[in-house]
């Protein structure tokens, strides 16, 4: 049963989370998530203004282009855009007379510590206050360590004319890359983390933001904020262990000659277990689950509840030894030392279908076999642009024949559905000598190996008898 909505938090607004009501939201932050959560609520019918401090990105967005590779983006803007009801600016005071305003920004990884850097979310809170009427409820969407709602309302407060009838509500987001706008229009659950004197407007306001999807019977969970707050990093949390599980079952299946794909696919038969996340290989990436688990660290140690999650420091571990097992596995494959040998690397992404290559294991391995001695050549389908405006120092192709021209070893390093497509046989014809490393063992190795090549994978024997 959901739980109702009980008193309005003004006339102009009606209650009833199944009855579309046209609300105008502001969205703070036009990243990875903002720029989704911008188009995507104003095509559900609301009318937004999307807010960012980089004019760049505003006024591309503004065109209609996509700062971002995300699938479907180009053309829900440009949908979007044409209602006249989504606009983008860098003028905080557009978010004034906004019914719901959304903060959408960055929560990195402080550089040289673990927690999370939550300045972002307190100066987007600082420059929306002013502009806050009375009873305004804005909404943190960013992931942020447990305790920051709190101390964000506060700041709002504080700032704003109207004081205490400024609400606030965490609604952490869900969302992965590449899926991002059916996550937000189909997420699995919403959760609401209100405050407890404002609660029922606040889950009224936010169940008509969310009225469409609701209807189609998506769970809604009310909380406290801590709870909200914790719900979206336990969840990452979980997430990055079921990865790193599997990946120290690889270093297991490594030793013992045994192979973690068959592995994978037998414990995963068992419904407690399932299949998804079990994808053995070079391990997690991207702006969320490397940043989150060490944010989530870092907090749960300044609660004095640090032993609690130690398991996560293994986590971390498991996760960034893979990367350097494919370093290894390359130096093995070029007989040894990787000084002076030509190494491709297919993938810059930190996964597929996304061109983000914040933390990405790709990337990671390419940059450790340049300093270990060898010429790198990396190729990405989509990530290419981002690749080299943030790394210069690297090597790039813009197709994959090129990348592979003249390769001591080709390592398959982020799973495009572009890399299972190659013909291994006239991809063999350009390379120097054909040997491939499967670090996401999404490719076929018997296709390979019937072409001609030595296929290696992690966490597999070798050969693959498969
Ligand atoms: N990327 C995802 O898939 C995803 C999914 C769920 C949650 N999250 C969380 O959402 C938050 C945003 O992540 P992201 O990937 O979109 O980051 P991002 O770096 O892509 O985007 C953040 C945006 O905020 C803007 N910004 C920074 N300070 C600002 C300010 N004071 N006012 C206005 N704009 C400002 C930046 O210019 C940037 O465009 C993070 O907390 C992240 O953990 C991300
Ligand atoms: O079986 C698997 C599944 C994923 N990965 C890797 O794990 C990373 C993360 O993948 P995924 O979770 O699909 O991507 P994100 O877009 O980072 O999404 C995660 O992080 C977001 C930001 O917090 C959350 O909103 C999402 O729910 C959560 O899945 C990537 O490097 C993948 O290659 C594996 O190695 N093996």
């Amino acid at each position: 049963m959901r739980r109702g909505a009980t008193s309005a938090p003004r006339p102009a607004v009606a209650t009833g989370y199944s009855r579309p009501v046209a609300l105008r939201i502001s969205v703070v932050g036009t990243g990875y998530l903002g720029a989704v959560h911008a188009a995507c609520m104003a095509d559900l019918g609301h009318t937004v203004v999307a807010i960012d401090v980089d004019p760049a990105k505003v006024e591309a967005l503004a065109a209609g282009r996509a700062p971002i590779f995300e699938p479907g983006l180009d053309e829900l803007l440009e949908r979007a855009l044409a209602t006249g009801r989504l606009t983008f600016t860098s003028d905080y005071a557009a978010a004034a007379g906004a019914d719901v305003h959304f903060i959408c920004v960055g929560t990195p990884q402080r550089r040289g510590e673990n927690a999370a850097d939550t300045s972002y979310v307190f100066a987007a809170a600082e420059s929306l206050a002013p502009h806050l009427g009375a009873s305004t409820l804005v909404v943190g969407k960013s992931t942020v360590p447990v305790g920051t709602a709190a101390r964000v309302l506060e700041r709002l407060r504080r700032g704003a004319p109207a004081g205490d009838g400024v609400r606030l509500a965490w609604n952490p987001e869900f969302l992965r890359e590449g899926f991002a706008i059916e996550d937000t229009v189909a997420p699995d659950r919403f959760v609401y983390g209100v405050d407890g004197d404002t609660a029922d407007a606040d889950v009224a306001l936010l169940d008509q933001v969310y009225a469409a999807p609701l209807a189609t019977g998506t769970p809604r969970l009310v909380t406290d904020f801590a709870t909200a707050e914790l719900v979206k990093v336990s969840a990452n949390a979980f997430l990055a262990t079921k990865i790193s599980f599997i990946n120290a079952m690889a270093e297991v299946c490594e030793a013992a000659g045994a192979d973690v794909v068959a592995l994978a696919e037998a414990i995963g038969h068992d419904d407690r277990i399932g299949h998804k996340f079990l994808g053995a290989g070079l391990g997690f990436g991207g702006g969320c689950l490397p940043k989150d688990i060490r944010a989530f660290m870092a907090r749960a140690g300044e609660l004095g509840a640090d032993q609690a999650l130690t398991f996560l420091r293994e986590v971390d571990a498991i996760n960034l030894r893979r990367r350097s097992r494919m370093v290894d596995l390359a130096r093995a494959e070029c007989g040894g030392t990787l000084i002076g040998k030509k190494v491709a690397v297919l993938g810059a992404a930190f996964k597929p279908n996304s061109d983000d290559i914040r933390d990405s294991p790709a990337l990671d391995v390419a940059r450790a076999a340049h300093l270990a001695g060898a010429t790198v050549t990396v190729h990405d389908p989509k990530a290419l642009p981002v690749a080299r405006r943030v790394h210069p120092d690297m090597s790039y192709a813009d197709t994959i024949e090129a990348a592979c021209e003249g390769a001591d070893v080709v390592l398959h390093l982020t799973e495009w559905k572009d890399y299972r497509d190659i013909d291994p046989a006239a991809l063999k014809a350009v390379v120097s000598s054909p040997h491939i490393i499967d670090g996401r063992n999404a490719l076929d190795p018997a296709r390979w190996r019937g072409a001609g090549w030595t296929y290696r994978a992690l966490g597999r024997p070798h050969p693959v008898v498969a």
